[in-house]
């Protein structure tokens, strides 16, 4: 049986529970590295990266999920859980000692946090995604966005900025790492964590 862990030490872990359960598979919530064996794929959910940065340090887990993601552990991130999974931030948060937040890494990119501006902070908007074959309803919530990748990122989906008259990346898959810096668990959509499912078994 497929076991999709989910990260659940902040942010919305809960609607990731439901969409997995909705497609039949079991989930387990994560905290501590213990839970991490016997997972087929490890989710980490949208939330605030530097809270989840933090408290996975204190639950000294960040180091066991580093090793899992180089071990080939199959991870989807959405919003700062993209942002967890980028090998660099370019306006990273820094705590009172003047150190700056860190991620776990994995995919060669690098990420800008709530990159939509503040009049945008949240929108939502039906957007196109690699392989699938109807626009995907996208829920943007003080969303990151990618800035620049590595040769072996591909990427999903990009958006138009209309500030910026260009487009910019919002997901991407590197081998067994896929990210999307919107929130399809609470729109109902389904489909990211199907996409998800497949890389798992090997379909995708
Ligand atoms: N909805 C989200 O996950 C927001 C991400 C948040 N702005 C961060 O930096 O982590």
């Amino acid at each position: 049986m497929t076991t999709i862990g989910v990260l659940a030490l902040q942010g919305d872990f809960r609607e990731h529970i439901n969409a997995i359960e909705d497609l039949g598979l079991s989930t387990v919530p994560v905290r501590r590295a213990r839970e991490l064996h016997g997972l087929d794929g490890l989710i980490i959910p949208g939330g605030e990266s530097t809270t989840i940065d933090k408290l996975s340090r204190i639950f000294e887990i960040a180091e066991p999920i580093k090793e899992a993601i180089a071990g080939g552990l199959p991870v989807y991130g959405s919003c700062a859980g993209l942002i967890m999974l980028a090998d660099r931030v370019v306006d990273p948060a820094y705590d009172l000692q003047g150190n700056p937040q860190q991620t776990f890494g994995g995919i060669d990119m690098s990420v800008r946090r709530n990159a939509f501006g503040r009049q945008v902070d949240s929108f939502e908007e039906d957007i196109e995604f690699k392989g699938l074959d109807k626009p995907l309803k996208a829920v943007f919530i003080r969303a990151p966005w990618v800035e620049s990748v590595g040769e072996n990122v591909e990427i999903l989906a990009s958006v138009q900025v209309p500030s910026l008259d260009a487009t910019r990346i919002v997901a991407v898959r590197s081998r067994n790492l896929l990210a999307t810096s919107f929130h399809p668990e609470v729109s109902g959509e389904r489909r990211v964590h199907e996409l998800f499912i497949k890389i798992i078994r090997g379909e995708a």
